[in-house]
């Protein structure tokens, strides 16, 4: 390679960097100065060139770094009254510094510390969902009928953009899922996922735990006071479940978060920006509700922007059998036991019900059919023999043979005793979880919702 040609590679290879690069000669003369540098500091090439550093560039310590023959790596430095980063890296040659290259890294300290912020809230948000279940992705999502290939397409489209979607359908058709792969495919997809229920906290909790609250708010409030969940969604997703559950006076609140990108903890005077894609859902028409005059017809239309309407299982029977043959495989290996089949009368049994509970109700069947059937084959007897026990019900029943037998003294006493059965089992199963109730309401194999329900019936309070 010739002199000249490499000499050229390196002018091109200097001015691509996105670094400002500026070196200097033995006589602390400028013979490179580099487009970035050009762009950030104002000066033109031809004013640089040849001239002594120190004329040049503000604060420079080239020239020492010239005597010195010391890098300096990492240097704070003052230009243009921006805090900058630099490196400053001396050539030798025949052990004689003969110039010294100066890097400017950053645009700016600020843009490290954002760098930085960026790289801390990837690795809180790994954590977060390393903590949890990782979040479903819209491949996962079972179902080959046109309804639910068409639900998934319009989910994709609407993922691209950052608009609010409005996922409405049955309970237990997959809502939360469709809300997690659209956050996956969604420009925040490196941002957390943060997903509130508003049927499941006390109205008078909502507002802190979705605004947050300040330092010494209310008697008992966490010193430094905390985020809430708008804040905790900066950058990310936030998924409003049972949105036709929250109160009308939160919803007011909620629509100005919406419109101005800004909230204020309770008791806090600073407000907040939040940058957030907000994902609705409700198994309620929200039409009849603002009709109704208990849902903000305001709210209503800037969360219905894109509409992702779920279908309920029996408008597409077709996806049932695979969805059985998924729980069945994933249940037995849970339990580790051989693969269980259903006989073809058994599937026709199946796909006669109505599913008034959705693919949530098929999975608490497809469980108690691995559990109590100790056949390998599960026969069309077998599922009528479960359908008519009612143990669709997710909350701990009476079994339909005692409810038959027993005189109603003893019916009424059993249902006491399973009343404490059932809180001993809750508490403990909270215990076991430190008290975290989306962990211990999956323990339990039950809705958030339904666990909160059961902890004010019980009285329970943790
Ligand atoms: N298409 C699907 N493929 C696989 N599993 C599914 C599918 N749809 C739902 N499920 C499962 O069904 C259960 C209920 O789903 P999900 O919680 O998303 O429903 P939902 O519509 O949000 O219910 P709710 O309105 O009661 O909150 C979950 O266990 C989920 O994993």
């Amino acid at each position: 390679m010739n002199n000249n040609y490499s000499l050229d590679i390196l002018s091109t290879v200097l001015d691509s960097a996105y670094e400002g690069i500026v070196v200097i000669n033995h006589e602390g003369k400028i013979i490179h100065f580099n487009e970035a540098y050009c762009r950030f500091t104002g000066i033109k090439i031809e004013d640089a060139l040849g001239q002594h550093v120190t004329k040049i560039i503000e604060n420079t310590r080239l020239h020492h770094v010239l005597k010195s023959g010391i890098p300096e790596r990492g240097s704070l430095q003052i230009i243009n009254g921006q805090e900058m980063v630099v490196h400053r890296i001396p050539i030798r040659k025949n052990d004689q510094v003969v110039a010294v290259i100066g890097m400017l890294i950053f645009e700016g300290v600020s843009e490290l510390y954002k760098i930085l912020e960026k790289h801390q809230q990837k690795a809180k948000t790994r954590l977060a969902n390393t903590e949890t279940k990782p979040l479903i992705t819209l491949e996962q999502i079972i179902g080959k009928s046109e309804k639910i290939a068409d639900t998934k397409q319009l989910a994709r489209k609407a993922a691209k953009t950052l608009a609010t979607v409005l996922i409405t359908g049955e309970s237990g058709t997959g809502k939360e899922l469709f809300a997690q792969s659209i956050h996956l495919l969604s420009p925040f997809s490196t941002g957390p996922f943060v997903s509130v229920n508003c049927a499941a906290i006390p109205d008078h909790l909502l507002e802190s735990e979705l605004f947050g609250y300040a330092d010494g708010a209310f008697t008992g409030a966490r010193k430094g006071g905390k985020p809430g969940k708008f804040e905790l969604a900066n950058e990310g997703t936030l998924f409003l479940d049972e949105i036709g559950d929250m109160p009308l006076a939160m919803q007011s609140k909620i629509l100005r978060v919406l419109q101005e990108k800004e909230g204020t903890r309770v008791g806090g005077v600073k407000p907040y920006r939040t940058n957030t894609r907000i994902v609705a859902a409700t198994n309620k028409s929200l039409e009849q509700m603002v009709m109704a005059g208990t849902f903000r017809e305001d709210l209503y239309y800037r969360l219905n922007i894109i509409r992702l309407h779920i279908p309920p299982l029996r408008e597409r029977k077709e996806d049932i059998p695979l969805l059985l043959a998924h729980y069945m495989e994933e249940v037995c290996q849970k339990y580790n036991i051989s693969i269980k089949r259903l006989t073809n009368t058994a599937l026709v049994e199946l796909l006669s019900y109505e599913w008034p509970g959705n693919i949530r109700e098929l999975v608490n069947i497809v469980e108690r059919m691995i559990s109590l059937v100790d056949k390998e084959d599960i026969s069309a007897s077998d599922v009528s023999l479960l359908f008519n026990q009612s143990t669709i019900s997710q909350s701990l029943s009476i079994e339909a043979s005692d409810l038959a037998k027993a005189p109603l003294t003893i019916f009424s006493e059993r249902k006491k005793e399973m009343k404490l059965e059932e809180r001993d089992l809750i508490i403990n199963v909270l215990i076991e979880t430190n008290g975290n109730k989306a962990k211990a309401a999956r323990k339990l194999g039950i809705h958030r919702s339904t666990l909160y329900d059961k902890l004010k019936l019980h009285d329970i309070t943790m």
